[in-house]
C-alpha cells in the first residue's frame, strides 16, 4: 500500500506570488485550468495501490481548502486529508509530526512532494527504480539536469553514475557542485523517520546544551521540532547507500512566481494532448478562434471574433468580446475583457474589467530556448532597484479603462486606474 505527502507550505511562503496569493493559497492557484495541487493529486490517484494523500502545511483551514478537498475526493475516489502545522515546521518536520498519520494501515513507501513544482510525475518509474536500486529500505530523489548557473539555485545532487547513489548533496551552493538538481519529489520507506527522529533527539540535545537565555523565552520542543528534509537529512544520508536519484529528462519546473505560473501552464497544456484532450479547446463553428493549446471553462462566455492563443486558461465565468487578442496569459474566473482589448503575457486576476482597445501586456520570463537544461528564472522582483520587466499582473477586481495600455506592471487588488503605466507597481 502506498501514500503521498504533498506539503503545501503556508501563508507566509509564495511571497513572489502577490498579490495573487492575498486571494487564493498559492497551492490553489489554476495551472492550465486546475488547481496547481490537482495535477500532484491526479498523479497520484493513477497509482493503483494509492490509499491516501495528505496535504501537509500551515494554512488555517479554509474555505477554499476545504471545497478544494471535497471536490477531488469525489473526482478521483481516494482519502485526501488536511493536516495542519501548528507552525512553520520545514520540510521534513511537518511529515515526522504527522508520522503516526503517515504511518497509519502500514505503507510500505510514501511519496512526498512540494506543492510549488510542475511535473510528468513520473511516479511509477520512481517506484520501479527504487525496486532495482539499493535494497528495500532506501529513498529516491526525482532529479532532472539544470544549467551550471541555475543549478545554484537548487539542491544539487552528486551521484555515482555507475550505481545512481547520492554521494554529496549540497542545497542551494553558493558554487558549483553538480548539474543534477532536487526536483522536490521523493519516495521515501518508514525507515525515514528513524532519520528524522535522530536529527529530531540531536535539536532537542542541543538546546538543552546550549540554552541561552532568549532559547529559554522560546519554545524549545518548537525549535527542536523544525527540520528540513534537504539540509538535515539529504546532506547526511548522502554516500551511506541509502539515498539514490532517479534522473527524469521528461518536464519540470518550479512555479514560484507569476511568471512561472505561465510557464507552467504551457507545459501541463501540451502535455493535456495525450492526457486530457477533452480540456483542449478546438476550433468550432461559433466558437472563438484558437490557436496552439488553450483551456477554457465551459462557462466562459466568448465572442466568435475573439482569437485566443497559445497557452491561454479561461477561468470560469470570464466573459470576453469581439475582436480581443489573448496570448500566454491566464485570465481568472469572473474577469471581463472588452471588446477588442488585447492581453498578452499577464495574468487578469478575479472579477477584473478591461476596456474596449486597451492593451494588457507584459514580458515573458521563459527560460532560454536554446538551452536544454535552462529552468525559468523565478528572481526577485527588483534588480539594481529598478522593476524586473516581467509579466503583468493585475489583481483581483482591477478596473482598466479603455483605450489605456498595462506594460510590465503589477496592479494591485481592487484599483480603479485612470490612465496608461509602465514599468510600475500600483499600490
Ligand atoms: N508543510 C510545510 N511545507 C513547507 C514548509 N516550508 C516549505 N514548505 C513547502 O515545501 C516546498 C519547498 O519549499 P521551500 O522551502 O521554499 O524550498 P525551495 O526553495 O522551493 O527549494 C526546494 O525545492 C526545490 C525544487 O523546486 C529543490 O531543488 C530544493 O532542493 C528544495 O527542496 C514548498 O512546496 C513549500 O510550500 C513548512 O514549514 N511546512
Amino acid at each position: 500500500m502506498l501514500k503521498a505527502v504533498i506539503l503545501i507550505g503556508g501563508p507566509q511562503k509564495g511571497t513572489r506570488f502577490r498579490p495573487l496569493s492575498f486571494e487564493v493559497p498559492k497551492p490553489l492557484f489554476p495551472v492550465a485550468g486546475v488547481p496547481m495541487l490537482q495535477h500532484h493529486i491526479e498523479a497520484c490517484s493513477k497509482l493503483p495501490n494509492m490509499k491516501e494523500i495528505l496535504l501537509i502545511g500551515f494554512y488555517q483551514p479554509n474555505e477554499e481548502l476545504n471545497r478544494f478537498l471535497s471536490c477531488a475526493q469525489q473526482d478521483f475516489k481516494i482519502s485526501i486529508r488536511y493536516l495542519q502545522e501548528y507552525a512553520a515546521l520545514g520540510t521534513g518536520g511537518g511529515i515526522y509530526h504527522f508520522r503516526d498519520q503517515i504511518l497509519s494501515g502500514s505503507p510500505e513507501a510514501f511519496f512526498v512532494m512540494n506543492a510549488d513544482v510542475c511535473s510528468e510525475f513520473p511516479l511509477p518509474e520512481m517506484l520501479d527504480f527504487q525496486k532495482e536500486h539499493g535494497d528495500a529500505y532506501s529513498f529516491v530523489i526525482l532529479g532532472t539536469t539544470a544549467n551550471r548557473k541555475q543549478s545554484l539555485n537548487y539542491g544539487c545532487i552528486v551521484e555515482n553514475e555507475q550505481t545512481d547513489e547520492v554521494l554529496h548533496y549540497v542545497e542551494k551552493p553558493s558554487t558549483f557542485v553538480s548539474d543534477i538538481i532536487n526536483c522536490g519529489i521523493y519516495l521515501f520507506t518508514p525507515e525515514i523517520f528513524q532519520h528524522i527522529g535522530t536529527v529530531f533527539q540531536k535539536n532537542q540535545q542541543d538546546m538543552l546544551f546550549y540554552r541561552t537565555r532568549l532559547e529559554e523565552q522560546s519554545n524549545g520542543w518548537h525549535r527542536a521540532e523544525v527540520i528540513r528534509l534537504e539540509q538535515d537529512i539529504f546532506t547526511a544520508l548522502a554516500g551511506q547507500g541509502k539515498l539514490y536519484v532517479y534522473k527524469t529528462d521528461r518536464f519540470w519546473s518550479q512555479i514560484k512566481s507569476a511568471g512561472s505560473a505561465i510557464y507552467a501552464s504551457r507545459l501541463y497544456l501540451n502535455q493535456y494532448h495525450t492526457t486530457h484532450p477533452e480540456r483542449l479547446a478546438t476550433n468550432r463553428e461559433g466558437g472563438p478562434k484558437t490557436r496552439g493549446h488553450v483551456y477554457i471553462h465551459p462557462t466562459a462566455n466568448i465572442d466568435p471574433t475573439a482569437v485566443l492563443g497559445p497557452n491561454v486558461s479561461i477561468g470560469t465565468g470570464v466573459t470576453i468580446g469581439a475582436g480581443v487578442r489573448v496570448r500566454e496569459s491566464i485570465i481568472l474566473h469572473g474577469a471581463t475583457l472588452q471588446d477588442h482589448s488585447c492581453v498578452l503575457n499577464s495574468i487578469v486576476g478575479w472579477g477584473s474589467t478591461i476596456g474596449k482597445w486597451a492593451r494588457v501586456e507584459g514580458t515573458p520570463s521563459d527560460p532560454n530556448p536554446n538551452d536544454p537544461y535552462a529552468k525559468i528564472d523565478s528572481e526577485t522582483l527588483f534588480r539594481d532597484g529598478k522593476l524586473t520587466p516581467s509579466i503583468t499582473i493585475l489583481g483581483c477586481n482591477v478596473n482598466i479603462p479603455s483605450e489605456v495600455i498595462i506594460l510590465n506592471s503589477i496592479v494591485l487588488p481592487h484599483k480603479d486606474l485612470n490612465r496608461s503605466f509602465k514599468n510600475q507597481i500600483i499600490l
